[in-house]
């Protein structure tokens, strides 16, 4: 498993070993051990998988307010998909600031979205598997976005706006600059 920190601190990429055979592979996505390496003192307790079946579906950007806030590993085992994580931490020297990694079945790459981040993706190919453990439960009360559109994050998404396929609840999303983050950054 190769382990990177990315330019948004505490934002980390995993790279988890493929050994290949006649058969086709085996890779351990996930080891309790190794995740606690790079990010230690966060247990991950629930397991989702979403499925986009076209291209151009936008989901986010979405996160869950505190007391419920959520920490993502995301990864693509079957399509690809353009991901993206916005720093939410107000006193973060990177507030504001965004980065995306492309993660597909082919790169196997995982990326670590600590609480904190709004999160979203645009799938690059139709029929896109989408899983991620986060560190905490479901709790729709508390579930929060931006507008994937934002002026101000001006994300560089792969689709146009015509051509972007999301959700109603997707579509009516707040601006950045209209939300008060209640994450604070401590290093
Ligand atoms: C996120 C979630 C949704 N749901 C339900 C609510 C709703 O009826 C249906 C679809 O929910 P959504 O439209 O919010 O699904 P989706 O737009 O895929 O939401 C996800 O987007 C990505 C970008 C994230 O980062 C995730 O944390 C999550 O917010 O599934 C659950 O039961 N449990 C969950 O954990």
């Amino acid at each position: 498993m190769l382990i990177e920190e990315l330019a948004l601190p505490g934002v980390y990429l995993f790279t988890p070993k493929r050994h290949g055979d006649d058969r086709g592979f085996f890779s351990e996505t996930f080891s309790k051990v190794q995740f606690a390496e790079a990010v230690p003192g966060v247990e991950l307790i629930q397991d989702n998988h979403s499925f986009s079946k076209d291209m151009g579906v936008i989901r986010g950007l979405h996160f869950q307010l505190p007391p419920h806030a959520q920490g993502k590993l995301v990864r693509v085992p079957n399509g690809r998909v353009l991901d993206v994580v916005v720093d939410l931490r107000v006193g973060s020297p990177t507030y504001g600031q965004h980065l995306s990694v492309e993660l597909s079945g082919e790169n196997w790459k995982q990326l670590w979205v600590p609480a904190g981040f709004a999160h979203g993706f645009c799938t690059l190919e139709a029929n896109t598997e989408f899983c991620y453990k986060v560190s905490a439960y479901y709790a729709p009360e508390s579930d929060s976005g931006i507008i994937y559109n934002d002026p101000d994050l001006a994300i560089d998404w792969p689709v146009g706006e015509d051509k972007a396929i999301l959700s109603a609840k997707d579509q009516k999303l707040q601006k950045f600059r209209d939300f008060t983050s209640p994450y604070i950054f401590n290093e």
